[in-house]
């Protein structure tokens, strides 16, 4: 049993979870937690789901939830006797969805698009063993954005960097993040990309967890 278990005190799971996830916010909640787990990749090609569920009118929530069913059964096939997490966040400014930029010129855009308005992150988990989904719930935050100048938004891109470019709303909001922001509603690990309190219940629910 890896270290953190014993540590963790809480944990009661015979063995690690997997985590589907390159997400390094993902993976900092679950160690905050002091959940034992493995992080791995696996191979779902996330944007033509997205545009398949998105052609069909799936809205940007429901899409959330597409994306990590799918990471969490591929990583259950890989993986198999182990509980697998699969995770996804979709942005929306109304109906447009938003992607992590992929240079700082779209993350200017993007943050001035975003800017004065309110937007919604919604965050899904799924959780398979051996290709069934055992667990899946998707939550929701919105947040308000202060109207940035110009100057404003310069000096948060100067300051933020690329670190940017690794957030689906260009932002750590646990970090320079906040100063963007006038008004946040939901769930801080909702926000970080993956709603830990039903994960943490559900775990319970089964006995891994006191
Ligand atoms: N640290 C931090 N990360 C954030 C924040 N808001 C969003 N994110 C991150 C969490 C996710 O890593 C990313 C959302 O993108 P995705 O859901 O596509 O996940 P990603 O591609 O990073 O990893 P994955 O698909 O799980 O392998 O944005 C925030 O405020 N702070």
């Amino acid at each position: 049993m890896p270290d953190s278990s014993r540590q963790n005190g809480l944990w009661r799971g015979s063995k690690p979870l997997v985590l589907a996830s390159k997400s390094t916010a993902r993976r900092a909640l679950l160690e905050a937690a002091r959940l034992p787990f493995e992080a791995v990749g696996v191979d779902v090609d996330e944007r033509a789901l997205e545009s398949d569920a998105a052609g069909r009118g799936v809205d940007p929530a429901r899409i959330a939830g597409v994306l990590a069913r799918a990471k969490a059964l591929a990583g259950s096939t890989a993986h198999p006797g182990r509980l697998v997490i699969g995770a996804d966040q979709t942005l929306a400014l109304g109906d447009e969805a938003f992607h992590k930029p992929a240079d700082m010129a779209a993350a200017r855009m993007q943050i001035a698009r975003l800017a004065g308005r309110t937007h919604a992150l919604h965050s899904a988990i799924a959780v398979a063993c051996d290709g069934a989904v055992l667990f899946e719930t998707v939550e929701s935050a919105h947040l308000a954005m202060r109207p940035l100048d110009e100057a404003s938004l310069d000096a948060y891109l100067a300051a933020a960097g690329p670190a940017v470019l690794s957030s689906v709303g260009g932002y750590q909001l646990e970090g320079l993040g906040i100063h963007l922001f006038e008004r946040v509603e939901g769930d801080h690990s909702v926000i970080l990309g993956m709603p830990l309190l039903p994960l943490l219940a559900f775990l319970r629910r089964r006995g891994d967890l006191l």
